[in-house]
């Protein structure tokens, strides 16, 4: 009988959230009565009860998390390891944490909209091709600058890039030997620069990162409206 593969997940929380200004962390900010959070991790929870949920959150918010736990009633087993100086360095943080072969999903945490099509897309396709990366084709035109000039690009040619980012173990792990650049601003990045092809999935319109204070009243909507 064929071994099922286990299944991980990492959640990056270990950001500053400078660009939503909130006193508490976004991660933190409840919605539809719940932390963002608590919606991230129940969500890739339902998808498979038995994945490995690891949780990437600053070292001075662990307490904090445990508080909320309580408060919320929250027992979804999950382990909690210390953010990293950038995004690429709390990943591989959480990369230290898988112990033997499967899927990893590498989600930010700060996305509680993913669906569970998503999350069925990009496990297929990681299982079958080594990674795959959920995008959108843009929505809007596209002009890119050139000293004084503002040119029209193909959005064709373009698309915006969501998580969770999944891979197969073996390929993200070797990826993230690298030494950290400047030029990654995700998972596929480092994973493309180590010589992998990265693999395209659909990803889900609702499925935003809470970034701005816009977002969340945007991402508010949403879980009110999936609730429904
Ligand atoms: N050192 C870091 C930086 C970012 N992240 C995570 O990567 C995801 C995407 O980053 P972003 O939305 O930019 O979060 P922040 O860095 O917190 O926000 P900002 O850039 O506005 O400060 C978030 O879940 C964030 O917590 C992380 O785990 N560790
Ligand atoms: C990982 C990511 O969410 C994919 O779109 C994005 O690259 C994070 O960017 P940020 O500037 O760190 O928010």
């Amino acid at each position: 009988m064929e071994e099922r593969m286990k299944n991980f997940v990492i959640i990056v929380a270990g950001g500053s959230g400078s660009r939503m200004g909130t006193e508490i962390p976004k991660q933190f900010l409840e919605l539809h009565r719940k932390p963002v959070l608590m919606h991230t991790i129940q969500i890739f929870h339902d998808f498979d009860p038995e994945s490995k949920i690891i949780l990437v959150l600053p070292k001075d918010q662990h307490q904090f998390w445990k508080e909320l736990c309580l408060k919320h009633s929250f027992s979804l087993s999950h382990q909690v390891v210390f953010g990293g100086k950038t995004r690429f360095h709390s990943v591989q943080n959480g990369l230290s944490q898988i112990e033997n072969k499967g899927i990893v999903f590498i989600h930010d945490g700060v996305r509680p909209l993913v669906s569970k099509e998503t999350l069925e897309r990009c496990l297929e396709t990681a299982k079958k091709s080594g990674n795959a990366i959920p995008v959108l084709p843009v929505n809007e035109s596209l002009l890119r600058q050139e000293g004084n000039l503002n040119i029209s690009v193909d959005r064709s040619q373009y698309f915006s890039v969501q998580t969770p980012q999944t891979f197969r173990s073996e390929q993200i792990l070797d990826a993230f030997k690298q030494e950290f650049d400047t030029s990654f601003t995700d998972d596929a990045s480092v994973a493309e620069k180590a010589g992998f092809s990265i693999q395209m999935v659909e990803g889900n319109r609702e499925n935003i990162k809470i970034t701005t204070p816009t977002d969340l009243i945007i991402a508010q909507a949403l879980l009110q409206s999936n609730s429904l």
